[in-house]
C-alpha cells in the first residue's frame, strides 16, 4: 500500500497505461500515506457505515475505507481510472464502484449515487449511518456538498478534501468577506470544523493552492428545525446573490412576483429589521428567522 503513495508509483504507473493526469476532472492524488490515514480516521467509521467516495482515482483512499466500514460507493468519471481502481478493488465485496458523473446536472445528483446508498443501509440495518468521505475534485465540490444536504437522506457526516479557500468559506463566521450562502446553507444544518491544512507538496501533481480536510457533522435536530428546506435554500441563495446591496433591495428582487414592497417591508419589520442591513452582516440563527419571516408573508400573500 505504501508504495502505491509515492509520485513515482503513480507517475509509472500513469506512464505504463499511456495516461497523464486529467486537470479537467481534477485528478490530484493525496500522495501522503498519513494524510489518507487522516481523512479515514476522522470519519470516525464503524462497520454498520456506508461510505459514498466521489472520484475513486487509483483506489487508495477506498482502500482505507473498505476496512473500516460497512459498505463503500465509490464513484468514478474517468474510464481509464474506473479500469485501473477496478482491479486494486476486486478484493473488496463489499465496495461497489459507479461509472458515472457523480452529479447530473449542477443540481442534481446522478440518481445511481444515492440509490446504491440506500441499498447498503437497507443491507446494513437500522444502525447503519451514511458519510461522504472523499479526496474530492475541486470543480464539483461546491454542488456535491450543497446537493447532498438537500437530499432526504443526507450524510451524517462527510470528510472531504477540498480546496482550503472552499473550507474558509464553509467555516467563516458573519461580516467576513468568506461568509455567503454557502456557509449559511451548511452552517443551519451542520457543524464544519477544519481538521487539517495542506499544502500542495502532499498531492500528485501539485495544485495551485492550498487545500483542507473538511469535517462536516450533520446536526440532525438544527436540520428539522426548518420547516421548509427548499425554500431556506432558495433564499439564503437570493439574500447573498447582490452581496453589496441592502436586505429590502435583495429581498424585494428575491422575492418579485410573490410579495411587492409593502409586504417585504411588513415582512422585514416583523423580524425585526429596517431593511437598511446587509446580508452578510447577519449571523446564521438570523437569517433562519428572517427566512421563517419571508415564508410565513409569502404564505400570506398567496391565500390572500
Ligand atoms: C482529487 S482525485 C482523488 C482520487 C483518489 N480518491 C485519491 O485520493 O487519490 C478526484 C477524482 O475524481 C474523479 N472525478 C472528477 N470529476 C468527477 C465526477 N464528476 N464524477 C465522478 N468522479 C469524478 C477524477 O477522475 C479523480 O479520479
Amino acid at each position: 500500500m505504501a508504495e502505491r503513495q509515492t509520485a513515482t508509483y503513480l507517475n509509472e504507473r500513469f506512464a505504463a497505461a499511456g495516461l497523464r493526469p486529467l486537470t479537467r476532472f481534477g485528478q490530484n492524488f493525496l500522495i501522503d500515506l498519513n494524510l489518507l490515514e487522516l481523512i479515514a480516521r476522522s470519519a470516525e467509521m464503524r462497520k454498520t457505515d456506508v461510505i459514498l467516495e466521489v472520484g475513486t482515482g487509483m483506489g487508495s483512499l477506498t482502500t482505507f475505507l473498505a476496512k473500516a466500514a460497512g459498505a463503500i460507493v465509490t464513484v468514478e468519471i474517468d474510464d481509464n481510472l474506473a479500469q485501473l481502481s477496478q482491479a486494486e478493488l476486486e478484493q473488496f465485496p463489499h465496495v461497489k464502484q459507479l461509472h458515472v458523473d457523480a452529479l447530473k446536472n449542477k443540481h442534481t445528483l446522478a440518481p445511481e449515487l444515492m440509490d446504491s446508498v440506500r441499498f447498503a443501509m437497507e443491507k446494513l440495518g437500522e444502525e447503519s449511518r451514511f458519510m461522504l468521505v472523499a479526496n474530492l475534485p475541486y470543480n464539483i465540490a461546491t454542488p456535491l456538498i450543497s446537493n447532498l444536504l438537500v437530499c432526504d437522506t443526507p450524510p451524517d457526516r462527510m470528510v472531504v478534501t477540498i480546496q482550503k479557500e472552499l473550507a474558509d468559506r464553509i467555516t467563516a463566521a458573519p461580516g467576513s468577506k468568506d461568509y455567503g450562502a454557502l456557509t449559511v446553507w451548511v452552517q443551519a444544518q451542520c457543524r464544519p470544523e477544519i481538521v487539517r491544512i495542506m499544502s500542495p507538496q502532499v498531492f500528485w501533481p501539485r495544485p495551485k493552492v492550498d487545500s483542507a480536510i473538511l469535517r462536516i457533522d450533520l446536526q440532525p435536530e438544527r436540520r428539522a428545525a426548518l420547516p421548509d428546506l427548499k425554500f431556506f435554500h432558495e433564499t439564503v441563495r437570493a439574500l447573498f446573490f447582490h452581496r453589496r446591496k441592502y436586505l429590502r433591495s435583495v429581498v424585494c428582487s428575491g422575492f418579485k412576483g410573490r410579495l411587492d414592497k409593502a409586504q417585504v417591508d411588513a415582512a422585514l419589520a416583523a423580524a425585526g429589521y429596517t431593511g437598511g442591513e446587509r446580508a452578510e452582516q447577519l449571523h446564521v440563527e438570523q437569517i433562519i428567522g428572517l427566512t421563517e419571516h419571508l415564508r410565513q408573508a409569502v404564505i400570506s400573500a398567496s391565500e390572500s
